[in-house]
C-alpha cells in the first residue's frame, strides 16, 4: 500500500502534518505520540515530555512548523514573562491562555475547558483541543513533568546505563516527542543510544517498530548481537528466517535493521526483503545511521541515501526521522536537516566538537615513508601503544606494509610474530576479515594495516593510535578515522604522513574524476529518460477537432499534457553505452527526481524484457495471443509496423513499454504473462502448457514526461551538468584545502618520533578542523585553476603527441576525449577497464598530476583532427 501524502485531502482544521498523522497508520510519530495515538486510534500511547529537554513545541497551521519550546521560552522571556517548567498555557502571539482566556496563571491553576496537551496521564486529546483552538496547537508543560520522566531513566537503566552522556537526553526526548532530529556527535560518544532508548520505549508501550538504516550490510549481524539484551532486533537480508519475518510482522521486535538499498531498492543489491508497508506494524520512527550520506555534499555520497527520506515518507508514511553522524560540516548538517524535515529555526539538535580533546594529532612530511613509519612505531610516542590502526589508500599497500612492520619490529615485542601486524581490506574473504578483526578486538593483534573499510562499526574503546600512511580524502574522513582512537576518553595518538610532492593528492583526485560525466553523456541519458510520446500530438489533434466543432477553448499550447509514462532503461546496456558506472547513472536519476519540478519518479528496478517461447510452434503462439492481450497487442503492432511473425514460435518485447502504452499496470501484466506457463489449454491433450515465459534485463524503472520541448530538454541537461561539475569542483577544492591545512602544521619527522607530540601544532590542527566544520569554507577555485593552467602549458606538446601515438596504436577502437583522459589518469571504466588498459604503462596514469578536464579537451581536439 502506498501512503502518499498527496492523496489525502488538505484539511481545513488541523495543520496538514497533524491531519496526516491522524489519518495514516504509519505516521505515529509525526507529531507528539500522544496526539497521533489518540487521534488515529492507534497504539503508541502518550509519553510525558520535558520542558528542560526542549520538547514541547508549537505547531503553526500556516507553515506546519515545529518550534522547540526553548525558542518560545526565549520569546516569552524577552516579553518579560517567565515561561518554562511551571507550565503556562498561552495562545499564539499573546499572553492569553488558550484554555480559559485568562492571563498570568499556572497551567495547574487553569480552569480552562481544554485539557493540557501533554501530561503524564493525558486526558482525552486532541479532539477537544482541535475543536476549541482549531488549527493552532501549542504544547505546554505541566509542573509534574518539567524534567525528563522517570520512565525514561528507568528504561536507560534497563538498557544497562547509569546516566546519559552529553547530547543523548535531548535527542532521546525529541524523538519521544515525535520531532525529527539530527545528532552530530563524535565517534564513540554514544549515538546509538539515541535510537535504542526511544525504540525500546515505543516498543514496550505498543506493537510498533523502529527502522534503522545502516550502510554496513556486512556488520549488521554484529550490530544486532551488540545491542542491549532487552532490545529485540533483527536485520533484513535475503536469508532471513520465516520466524524472523513473522516476528517483524507481528511487531515482536523493537528494531529492524536494513540497508538503504534494501529499503529504496536501488541497484542490484536492492532486493526488497522488507515486508510491504501494509504488512509492517506501525513505524514509530526511522533512524538513519551515517546520515551525512543523505547530503550530496557529503564526503561519502551514495545515491540510495539521496532518496531515503522521500521513500520513508512516501512509501512507509514515516514522519519522525533521526539522523546520526559523526562528521558533518555545518553546510552538510543543514542539508541533512533539510532532508530530515527539521525546520531551520530549530537548528541542529545535537552537535559536538569535531575532534575529541583526548586525541593528540601530528603531521609530518617524509621522503621515505616506510622508514618513517617504522621509526614512529618504534619510537617513544607510539612504541608503547597496544592497539594501533595504520590506514592506507590502496589495498595492495596494506599487505606490503603489514609485512614490513612484522619484519622490522621483529624481536621488539614478546608475542608471536603473526600477532604484531596484519592487513585488512574489502577485497579479502569474509573469514579472513573476521579473523583479523577478532584478533584485534581481543587485544592479541597489535597493529592492523587497513583501508578505510576497517573500523566502521568497530566498538573497541581502547584503540590507542591511528596512523595515516596516506592523506585521507578530506577532513570528514580524517575526523571519522582518528575518532576510532581513544573512545574510552584516555589519551590517544594520531599521526599523518604527508607526501611532500603531493602524490596522495593526485591519487585521491583520480577518484573524484572517476565519477565525472561530460555534457554529451548527460544528453544521451536525458534522451533515454524522456523519449517523445504522442500525448502532445493527440492533444493537439483533439484541440483542432474541438476548435472546428465549436470555438477555441483558449488552452495554451505550452501546457503540459503528458502525465508521465512508465519506462525501463536497461542497466547493463546503458552502463555500456554511456560508459558510466551504475551508481553514477542512478545519481543522475536521483537528481532529476529531487528537482523541484520532479522530472522523474523513480520506481523499484525491474526486469523489463519478456520472452515468450511456445514449444508447440507458431500455431501455439497464435493460441497464446488469443488468451493473452499483451502478446496479441504486441503481435498486432509488429504486423502494422511491417514485421511478420507468422512463422515465429517465440516473441520478445519490452513489457514495461507495452503495459504503459496499453494503459495497464505492469505488475498484473507480468503476473498474467507468467500464468501462461500453467495454462494447460494452450496445448491440447497435454498436461503442461508448453509455454515458457522469461523476464530478463534488469532496468532502471521510472516514470517520466514524454512531451518536453527542446528548450526543456536543454535545461534538464544544463541542470544535471551544473550539478555534476559543481560537485566535482567542490570536492577538488576540499581536497586541496585539506592538503594545505595538513601542510601548514606538518613538521620534520625525526624530532617527532623521539620527543613525542608537539601540543602547539596539535591544537593548531584541531582549530583548523573546528573552523572547517563550523564555518562555511572559503574554497579558492581561481587559485586551483591558475596553477593547473601553468602546469598544463608546460606539458601540452607532450600530451598531444602521446594522444596521437595512442590513437595510432589503437586504430581499430573508438575513443572519446573522456575515455582517453581516464586512461591517462589511470581510471578504469565499464568500457575501458583497468585490467585491459592498465597493462600499457606508456599511457596508463601518465598524466595523473594534470587536470583531467583539460586533458579531455586536448584529447577531443586530437580525435577530431585524427578523423
Ligand atoms: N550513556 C552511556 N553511558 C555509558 N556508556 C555509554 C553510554 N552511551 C553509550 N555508551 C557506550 O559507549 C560506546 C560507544 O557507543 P556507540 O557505539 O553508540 O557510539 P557511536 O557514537 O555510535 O560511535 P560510532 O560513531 O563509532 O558508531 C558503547 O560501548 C556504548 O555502550
Amino acid at each position: 500500500m502506498l501512503l502518499s501524502r498527496g492523496a489525502l485531502p488538505i484539511p481545513q482544521g488541523p495543520s496538514p502534518e497533524i491531519y496526516s498523522a491522524m489519518k495514516q497508520p504509519h505516521s505515529l510519530s509525526s507529531a507528539n505520540p500522544s496526539w497521533s495515538a489518540r487521534a488515529g486510534g492507534s497504539c503508541v500511547p502518550n509519553l510525558a515530555v520535558s520542558g528542560r529537554a526542549c520538547l514541547a513545541y508549537k505547531q503553526g497551521p500556516d507553515l506546519g512548523m515545529l518550534v522547540p519550546l526553548q525558542v518560545w521560552k526565549q520569546k516569552w522571556q524577552k516579553k518579560g514573562e517567565w515561561f518554562g517548567g511551571g507550565g503556562r498555557c498561552f495562545d499564539r502571539g499573546s499572553d492569553t491562555c488558550f484554555r480559559c482566556g485568562g492571563t498570568g496563571h499556572w497551567a495547574s491553576e487553569c480552569k480552562g475547558r481544554v485539557p493540557l496537551p501533554v501530561t503524564t496521564s493525558p486526558p482525552a486529546f486532541p479532539e477537544a483541543l482541535h475543536s476549541t483552538v482549531g488549527p493552532f496547537l501549542m504544547a505546554c508543560v505541566s509542573p509534574c513533568c518539567a524534567e525528563t520522566p522517570e520512565e525514561v531513566f528507568q528504561a536507560l537503566t534497563e538498557l544497562g546505563y547509569g546516566a546519559f552522556r552529553p547530547g543523548q537526553e535531548v535527542a532521546v526526548m525529541r524523538i519521544l516527542s515525535g520531532l525529527s532530529t539530527l545528532v552530530v556527535l563524535s565517534t564513540g560518544m554514544g549515538k546509538s543510544l539515541c535510537y535504542q532508548l526511544p525504540a525500546y520505549l515505543y516498543g514496550k508501550r505498543s506493537k510498533c517498530i523502529t527502522l534503522v538504516i545502516s550502510p554496513l550490510v556486512s556488520l549488521m549481524d554484529d550490530q544486532v548481537s551488540g545491542l542491549p539484551p532487552h532490545l529485540k532486533a533483527v536485520c533484513i537480508h535475503s536469508n532471513m528466517s520465516k520466524s524472523q519475518r513473522e516476528a517483524v510482522k507481528g511487531g515482536k521486535v523493537h528494531v529492524l535493521l536494513l540497508s538503504p538499498e534494501a529499503l529504496v531498492g536501488g541497484g542490484r543489491a536492492g532486493s526488497s526483503c522488507l515486508p510491504s508497508a501494509d504488512q509492517l506494524p506501525p513505524v514509530a520512527f526511522a533512524c538513519i545511521d551515517e546520515a551525512h550520506c543523505v547530503s550530496e555534499w557529503s564526503h561519502n555520497f551514495r545515491p540510495c541515501y539521496l532518496r531515503l527520506c522521500k521513500v520513508l515518507r512516501d512509501r512507509l508514511g514515516v514522519r519522525c526521522l533521526l539522523g546520526l553522524t559523526a562528521t558533518a560540516t555545518l553546510a552538510t548538517a543543514r542539508d541533512v536537516a533539510h532532508h530530515l524535515g527539521i525546520q531551520e529555526e530549530e537548528g541542529i539538535a545535537v552537535r559536538s566538537a569535531a575532534v575529541p580533546p583526548n586525541l593528540h594529532l601530528s603531521v609530518s612530511t617524509d621522503r621515505d615513508k616506510d622508514q618513517a613509519l617504522v621509526s614512529l612505531l618504534q619510537g617513544e610516542r607510539f612504541g608503547g601503544l597496544d592497539s594501533v590502526i595504520v590506514y592506507c589508500t590502496r589495498r595492495e599497500e596494506t599487505a606490503r606494509i603489514a609485512a614490513l612492520i612484522r619484519t622490522c619490529l621483529q624481536g621488539s615485542i614478546r608475542c608471536p610474530l603473526k600477532w604484531v601486524a596484519d592487513s585488512y581490506h574489502g577485497g579479502m574473504s569474509a573469514t579472513e576479515r573476521r579473523r583479523v578483526q577478532n584478533n584485534f578486538m581481543c587485544g592479541q593483534l597489535r597493529i592492523v594495516v587497513a583501508t578505510v573499510a576497517f573500523g566502521m562499526g568497530l566498538d573497541k574503546s581502547d584503540v590507542r593510535g591511528i596512523v595515516h600512511y596516506n592523506m585521507p580524502k578530506n577532513f570528514e574522513s580524517y575526523v571519522q578515522e582518528i575518532g576510532r582512537a581513544g573512545r574510552d576518553g584516555k589519551p590517544a595518538h594520531c599521526h599523518l604522513f604527508l607526501d611532500p610532492e603531493g602524490r596522495d593528492l593526485h591519487e585521491l583526485g583520480r577518484h573524484i574524476y572517476a565519477d565525472t560525466v561530460d555534457f554529451f553523456t548527460i544528453k544521451k541519458l536525458v534522451q533515454k529518460v524522456f523519449p517523445r510520446c504522442k500525448c502532445l500530438e493527440l492533444h493537439r489533434k483533439q484541440q483542432d477537432l474541438r476548435r472546428q466543432a465549436c470555438q477555441d477553448d483558449g488552452m495554451s499550447g505550452q501546457q503540459r499534457v503528458c502525465y508521465k509514462h512508465e519506462r525501463a532503461i536497461p542497466v547493463q546496456q546503458t552502463v555500456e553505452s554511456l560508459d558510466v558506472r551504475e551508481e553514477g547513472i542512478e545519481t543522475l536519476l536521483c537528481y532529476l527526481e529531487l528537482h523541484p519540478q520532479c522530472w522523474v519518479e523513480l520506481l523499484h528496478p525491474t526486469f523489463s524484457s519478456c520472452r515468450v517461447v511456445c514449444y508447440g510452434g507458431p500455431q501455439q503462439l497464435r493460441a497464446t495471443a488469443k488468451s493473452s492481450p499483451p502478446v496479441a497487442v504486441w503481435l498486432a503492432r509488429e504486423r502494422l509496423a511491417g514485421v511478420d511473425h507468422t512463422h515465429a514460435s517465440s516473441v520478445e518485447f519490452d513489457v514495461i513499454a507495452l503495459s504503459d502504452s496499453m494503459g495497464w499496470e505492469v505488475l498484473p501484466v507480468k503476473r498474467a504473462l507468467r500464468q501462461l506457463q500453467w495454462n494447460t489449454q494452450l496445448q491440447k491433450g497435454a498436461e503442461t502448457s508448453g509455454v515458457l515465459v522469461e523476464f530478463s534485463d534488469l532496468s532502471f524503472h521510472l516514470r517520466s514526461y514524454g512531451d518536453l520541448t527542446d528548450q526543456e530538454m536543454d535545461s534538464v541537461c544544463n541542470f544535471l551538468h551544473h550539478r555534476v561539475t559543481a560537485r566535482e569542483t567542490t570536492t577538488l577544492c576540499q581536497l586541496q584545502a585539506c592538503f594545505r591545512a595538513f601542510q601548514s602544521v606538518a613538521c620534520q619527522a625525526r624530532a617527532l618520533y623521539s620527543e613525542g607530540v608537539d601540543e602547539e601544532r596539535s591544537s593548531r590542527l584541531k582549530a583548523l578542523l573546528m573552523d572547517y566544520f563550523e564555518k562555511k569554507p572559503a574554497l579558492d577555485e581561481t587559485e586551483l585553476t591558475r596553477r593547473e593552467e601553468e602546469e598544463l602549458r608546460e606539458w601540452e606538446g607532450q600530451i598531444r603527441s602521446d594522444i596521437r601515438n595512442f590513437l595510432s596504436i589503437r586504430q581499430d577502437e573508438k575513443f572519446s576525449g573522456r575515455a582517453i583522459a581516464r586512461i591517462f589518469h589511470g581510471i578504469g571504466s565499464p568500457c575501458y577497464p583497468a585490467q585491459v588498459y592498465g597493462r600499457d604503462r606508456r599511457f596508463w596514469r601518465k598524466y595523473i598530476h594534470l587536470d583531467f578536464n583539460k586533458i579531455m579537451r586536448l584529447a577531443t581536439e586530437e580525435i577530431i583532427r585524427w578523423k
